[in-house]
């Protein structure tokens, strides 16, 4: 186990601030490099085309920064894609891409198919459902990156209250809260000086990610940090403070099976030579009618392989 020391050591030196960066400054730095923007998004029709917008006017048009924006359609049942073309981003659906190896629903499949269409040497991983959206999301997280060349991945963390206006108490990131932190205590303890370990906004080299499997549902953020860890080490990893986020919070049946991916990405990745798939079941309650029910739900997290194997095979 790590020792604290080291935690904090690295916590010190590597979370930085997105005030620190300014996007016309970082322009100079990309040098060669092109950066795609990647928003995986099932049924964000309200909110996809306002962050689209801001990404275009803001960091394509007025400051030369970021090369493409993709939206991966991750099975929406609304305007999501239209929307999202209308705002000026490529957009993807995810069964047609790599249709040779299939499609499954969920988070971890969007941004793992989404390796595959990119055209970045560096690639950021936006949520599609953040409220008050700011192009500061994208220079903080491109800031350390572009800064430091020994670093391959860049995590978000932010305020996550519970609810907009005066009362904006703290509240948001339960699984994060209730799950993840003390899960990575307990099993990859050197993440622990990680504010939001889920956080779904993240900057890496696309290499890195092109590397290693996607844990295909809602495991995928602590996946790619366990196997990232692994191959990099801490010291390539750094945290960006992007201020507050607000977003649509999910219902307590939807965490807890959010919560189940997260527990089964943790096993899925401790061992990289181990199953592809982990299966768990939860015992649930459900009124009908008059009646409590017990049910039970059982819930297959899968992995996908690294996707430079899958692009390999076509060439
Ligand atoms: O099957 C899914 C589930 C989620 N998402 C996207 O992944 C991001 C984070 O998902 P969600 O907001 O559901 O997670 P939360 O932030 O509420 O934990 C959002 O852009 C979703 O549209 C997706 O592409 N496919
Ligand atoms: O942090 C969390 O507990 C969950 C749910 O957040 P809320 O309790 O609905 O604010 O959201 C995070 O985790 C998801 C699973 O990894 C990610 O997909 C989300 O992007 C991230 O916000």
């Amino acid at each position: 186990m790590p020792e604290t020391s080291d935690v904090r050591g690295w916590f010190d030196t590597h979370t930085h601030r997105a005030q620190q960066f300014d996007a016309a400054a970082l322009v100079p730095l990309k040098g060669d490099r092109r950066i795609s923007v990647l928003i995986p998004a099932r049924d964000e029709e309200a909110t996809v085309g306002a962050i689209v917008t801001t990404l275009r006017t803001q960091l394509v048009e007025r400051v030369p920064l970021v090369d493409e924006i993709i939206v991966i359609d991750s099975h929406s049942t609304d305007a999501t894609s239209d929307v999202a073309r209308a705002a000026g981003a490529k957009v993807f659906h995810v069964d047609e891409i790599v249709p040779e190896v299939g499609s499954r629903t969920g988070k971890g499949e969007a941004m793992w198919k989404a390796l595959a269409v990119m055209t970045g040497d560096i690639g950021i991983y936006l949520d599609a459902d953040v409220q008050e959206f700011t192009a500061d999301f994208v220079v903080g997280l491109l800031g350390p990156l572009l800064t430091d060349d020994g670093l391959v991945f860049v995590k978000a963390f932010y305020d996550r209250p519970w609810s907009t206006g005066a009362a904006r108490s703290s509240g948001g990131g339960r699984v994060t809260e209730l799950v993840a932190r003390p899960l990575i205590l307990e099993r990859s303890p050197a993440l622990s000086g990680f504010v939001q370990p889920l956080a779904g906004e993240c900057a890496f080299r696309a290499e890195a990610l092109r590397a290693v499997p996607f844990v295909s549902d809602y495991g995928v953020d602590i996946g790619l940090m366990i196997d990232v860890l692994r191959d990099h080490g801490l010291s390539a990893m750094a945290q960006v403070d992007l201020g507050l986020r607000l977003h649509r919070h999910q219902d307590l049946a939807a965490l807890s099976a959010m919560t189940q991916h997260v527990r089964a990405a943790f096993d899925l990745r401790a061992d990289p030579g181990g199953p592809d798939e982990v299966e768990s079941t939860a015992t649930l309650f459900r009124r009908e009618g008059e009646t409590m029910q017990l049910v039970e739900r059982t819930t297959t997290t899968v992995q996908r392989p690294p996707m430079d194997q899958v692009l390999s095979h076509r060439r």
